[in-house]
């Protein structure tokens, strides 16, 4: 690594750059390496170890070790150390949000952002630590008392993607902790310097040894700690984030020792312009909703369908908005859109856009990899006009910077077209007329609908999908529920 011009020899606290990783309490380091590259300019950024199915049998040993005693504290002491998590998590957030833009590649600002959204559900579940309650119910038998105890799952496993590289885990971690459980997590191979930084804050907020466990590894590793996560009888609950192929794979790996399943998959987000919308607010919504990572977020609009009245309008505005996009490396000042995460990235996105121009499509902006011999995978943001069904980029979820304007003429042909795949994670629509949006927003199969906006997460919000999209929500008071068991305690012979 070129120490001298690398973007990570800025940090204010270098000792948050962990090239090692955590179990038990102990920094591990490995004698075979997975190397991190920036996808701005691919260059080495570290090498962490390259963890595989022993590792994460230790890992799985000592977060079971770890948990007597972390379930034995209090909800306000775990909470307390969860505060603390929070409070140094956005002291350092410059540091992180620097870190998270060299492995990932997304804007500084967005960075920042997402260092705060992250913290955010320590913050909220450090809280919500102390409101998990139990239940007394009238007995039918005057001899008796019935009692419903709510206690922590046990051991949860927890694996994740590289598009955000800390508010993924933060948002199944902080849940689990505040419940009483202890984790080891498995961070994206692309991205786990973000994850081991946070690890080293957990470890300086006093997270007790063995109580928050991190295994890197490349891909191939991942496997196989993936099949020993959900293979032990140990592991009660495995919570994942990532491709919908990627959690049938866990699914069905998890089904010898039916434990609980978290899945945050795939989606294919249909984002629906009415006659009826404010079209300047609806070009907004499509900009935020579309572009932000670069594309790279699993509840980017993906299909956009603007009713007849107004496409021309709504598909001129945004293609003159889109042009104007700064695309560049995450630390220029400026720019919108990062570079995508690797050649594989850059690949589909160039593949659905010629082949929604081999079937009719019309580029009004883009289409066309950016800045190439920069050693970075940029992408000019897109916009397709006259897209239909048949095309790739109706089907898949294109992740990347590609916005396909399809057009439609009545709300049950939007609706129709809307609901016409696997996926139901985020859904997005732009109405004024109060009837339809209470029509619209009930028909559409998808476990988020933002209505006039184009940004819906936050940590105080059930976040989840239906259908392919996956299994469970994160975030809300709902979140930590995924982390307890319900217990059933019926005291009899009272009257004695
Ligand atoms: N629903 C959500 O909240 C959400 C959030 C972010 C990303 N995603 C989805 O994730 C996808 C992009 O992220 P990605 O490329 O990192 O996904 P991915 O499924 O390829 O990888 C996600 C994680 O799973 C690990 N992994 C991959 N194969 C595995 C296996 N066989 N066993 C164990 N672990 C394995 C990877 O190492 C990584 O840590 C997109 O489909 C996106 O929609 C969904
Ligand atoms: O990519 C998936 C994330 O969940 C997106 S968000 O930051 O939560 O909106």
């Amino acid at each position: 690594m070129d120490t001298a011009t690398s973007p990570l020899a800025q940090l204010q606290d270098p000792s948050l750059l962990k090239t090692q990783a955590l179990i038990d309490g102990h920094w591990v380091e490995s004698a075979n390496t997975v190397p991190i590259h920036d996808p701005a300019t691919g260059r080495l950024l570290a090498q962490v170890p390259r963890l595989g199915a022993a590792e994460a049998e230790t890992a799985i040993a000592a977060a079971e070790r770890a948990w007597p005693a972390w379930r034995a504290l209090t909800a306000k002491q775990r909470g307390g150390v969860m505060r603390r998590w929070f409070e140094l998590l956005m002291q350092h957030a410059d540091d992180l949000a620097r870190i998270m833009t060299a492995e990932q590649g997304k804007p500084l600002a967005e960075a920042k952002g997402e260092v705060t959204y992250g913290a955010s559900f320590v913050e909220w579940f450090a809280e919500e630590a102390k409101r998990v309650y139990g239940e007394t119910i009238p007995s039918p038998d005057p001899t008796k008392r019935l009692l419903v105890l709510r206690q922590p799952v046990g051991v949860c496993a927890a694996i994740t993607p590289w598009n955000f590289p800390l508010a993924m885990i933060t948002r199944k971690v902080a849940p689990a902790l505040a419940a009483g459980c202890p984790v080891v997590i498995k961070p994206a191979e692309q991205t786990p310097l973000t994850a081991l930084a946070a690890a080293e804050l957990a470890q300086r907020a006093g997270m007790p040894p063995g109580v928050l466990n991190m295994l890197t590894s490349d891909a191939a590793g991942s496997v196989d700690i993936g099949k020993v996560l959900c293979a032990s009888p140990v592991v009660r609950h495995l919570s994942f984030t990532g491709s919908t192929e990627v959690g049938r794979i866990l699914m069905a790996q998890s089904a010898p020792s039916i434990k609980k399943l978290g899945l945050e998959l795939g989606g294919n987000a249909p984002f629906i312009v009415f006659d009826d919308a404010d079209v300047d607010a609806a070009v907004e919504g499509a900009m935020q909703s579309k572009y932000r990572n670069a594309g790279q977020t699993c509840v980017c609009a993906n299909r956009l369908y603007v009713q007849d009245g107004v496409y021309e309008t709504f598909v001129q505005r945004l293609a003159e908005r889109v042009a104007g996009m700064k695309v560049g490396s995450g630390f220029d000042e400026g720019v919108q859109v990062g570079p995508l995460i690797d050649d594989q990235a850059l690949t589909k996105v160039q593949r659905h856009v010629d082949d929604a121009l081999a079937k009719g499509a019309r580029m009004l902006t883009g289409g066309k990899v950016l800045h190439a011999g920069s050693g970075g995978r940029f992408y000019a943001p897109t916009v397709l006009a006259d897209a239909h069904a048949g095309m790739l980029c109706a089907r898949e979820e294109t992740f990347g910077p590609v916005a396909p304007v399809f057009r439609f003429s009545t709300e049950d042909e939007a609706i129709a077209a809307a609901n016409a795949t696997e996926f139901g994670l985020a859904g997005y629509f732009y109405s004024r007329d109060v009837g339809r949006i209470f029509r619209v927003g009930e028909a559409l199969e998808y476990g988020i609908v933002g209505v006039n906006t184009g940004l819906i997460s936050n940590e105080v919000a059930p976040f989840g999908g239906v259908k392919q999209s996956g299994l469970g929500r994160e975030g809300s008071h709902h979140g930590i529920d995924e982390y307890v068991e319900m217990k059933y305690l019926c005291l009899g012979a009272i009257d004695r």
